[in-house]
């Protein structure tokens, strides 16, 4: 069981760390880790002059699983033209084709106080976003800056070809048959082309699976809706830029957004796992980011790519223990909580496993 570590930069060491340290309970019982840490990022780019090193590649194309922080801790001003700072990852998640991005949302009832739901809502909350991670516009051509009549323009291209769409689309319904059996499609088909193919590949392949639910909602209403009715969602299933955006925004639902993890997915069950949010400059080297995130990111590689679906529960449940017990990082803090640190968060979850 190799694991690539890819820690970045920002937060991305310090919750990493927090990540490792508890898996380093499993190594102790037996369970036969090997990490190999790598460089990507800014940290990279200082250090090699490139954010994807080849050798970081490799080790990530070599690996069972990779457990990646965040990347970022770029200078916009001194990158070189077309370098932008999430492309390292980008190429990993595209080159390594884990095309299925699995964002749970599930909210610890000990953190009501920090959440926005209502106590007797909060148990309810249960919904994974499952958003493409190899299309879209983040990697559709025509891309780039160029000069139009001495006027600059930039250009995006939104670009799904149909066996894309249709491989998500079995993703998703596949796991509604393991949940509540709901899938909602998030799009923008009435405006745009891509998306009205979206639509019409997800009623095809919907056709397929007749015991799941299938409704379609639009992006803008759909943003609306997971605040209005949370509760409501099972599977949502939407695209690369739409599920980025839809993520950060459930975060929230939860206490913060230090507390969702991820996990992308191919064919096989290789897999990188990551929190949802960023590098956090702006909290970065203070001890003060939440690790539960990368901790709950390292209880999906558990299950999803090693099959250890105890151990992956036991995390949980000891995260859920150290909540229980009143500690809290400061995104989730509130009166008569304990504030603890990055490094004590990650101590206290390795404690109630140990
Ligand atoms: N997966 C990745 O590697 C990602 C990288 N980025 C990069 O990260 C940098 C910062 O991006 P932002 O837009 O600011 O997003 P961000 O997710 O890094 O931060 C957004 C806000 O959430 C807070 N936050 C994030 N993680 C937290 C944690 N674990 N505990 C407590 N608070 C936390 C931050 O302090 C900040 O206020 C940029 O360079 C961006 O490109 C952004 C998103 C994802
Ligand atoms: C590099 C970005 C696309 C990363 C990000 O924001 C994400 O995956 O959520
Ligand atoms: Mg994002």
């Amino acid at each position: 069981m190799k694991i690539a570590v890819l820690p970045g930069d920002g937060i991305g060491p310090e919750v990493t760390a927090q990540a490792l340290k508890v898996l380093d309970v499993f190594v102790r019982e037996g369970m036969p880790l090997e990490f190999e840490q790598g460089l990507i990022g800014g940290c990279a780019y200082d250090q090699t002059g490139h954010p994807l090193p080849e050798a970081t590649f490799k080790l990530a194309k070599e690996a069972d699983a990779i457990l990646f922080g965040a990347e970022g801790g770029f200078q916009y001003e001194t990158l070189p033209r077309g370098l932008r700072p999430g492309d390292a990852l980008l190429t990993v998640r595209r080159e390594l084709q884990l095309f299925a991005n699995f964002r749970p949302v599930v909210a610890f009832p000990e953190l009501v106080g920090a959440s926005p739901l209502k106590a007797s809502h909060i148990d309810g909350l249960d919904l994974v976003i499952l958003r493409e991670l190899t299309g879209d516009l983040y990697f559709g051509e025509p891309r780039g800056v160029h000069a139009e009549n001495g006027v600059q323009v930039g250009i995006n291209t939104m670009r799904y070809d149909e066996r894309e769409i249709r491989r998500i689309a079995h993703v998703a319904f596949r796991t509604a048959r393991t949940r509540r059996r709901r899938v909602c499609s998030v799009d923008k088909a009435n405006v745009l082309e891509t998306m009205e193919l979206w639509r019409s590949i997800l009623e095809e392949v919907g056709r397929e699976y007749s015991d799941v639910t299938l409704e379609h909602l639009y992006i803008d209403a759909a943003a609306m809706a997971l605040l209005r009715s949370p509760l409501h969602f099972d599977v949502i299933v939407t695209g690369n830029l739409f599920g980025d955006i839809l993520s950060d925004e459930a975060s929230m639902l939860t206490g913060s957004i230090g507390m969702l993890p991820s996990a992308s997915m191919g064919e096989g069950t290789k897999g990188l796992y990551e929190p949802v949010h960023g590098c956090a400059p702006d909290i970065a080297g203070q001890d003060i980011a939440n690790p539960l995130a990368s901790i709950l990111s390292a209880a999906m590689m558990l299950r999803m790519s090693f099959g250890e679906s105890a151990a992956a529960d036991r995390i949980e449940r000891a995260v859920r223990r150290v909540l229980g017990s009143g500690y809290r990082t400061a995104d989730i803090a509130e009166p008569g909580t304990k504030q603890i640190g990055t490094a004590q968060m990650g101590d206290l979850v390795f404690a109630a496993l140990s």
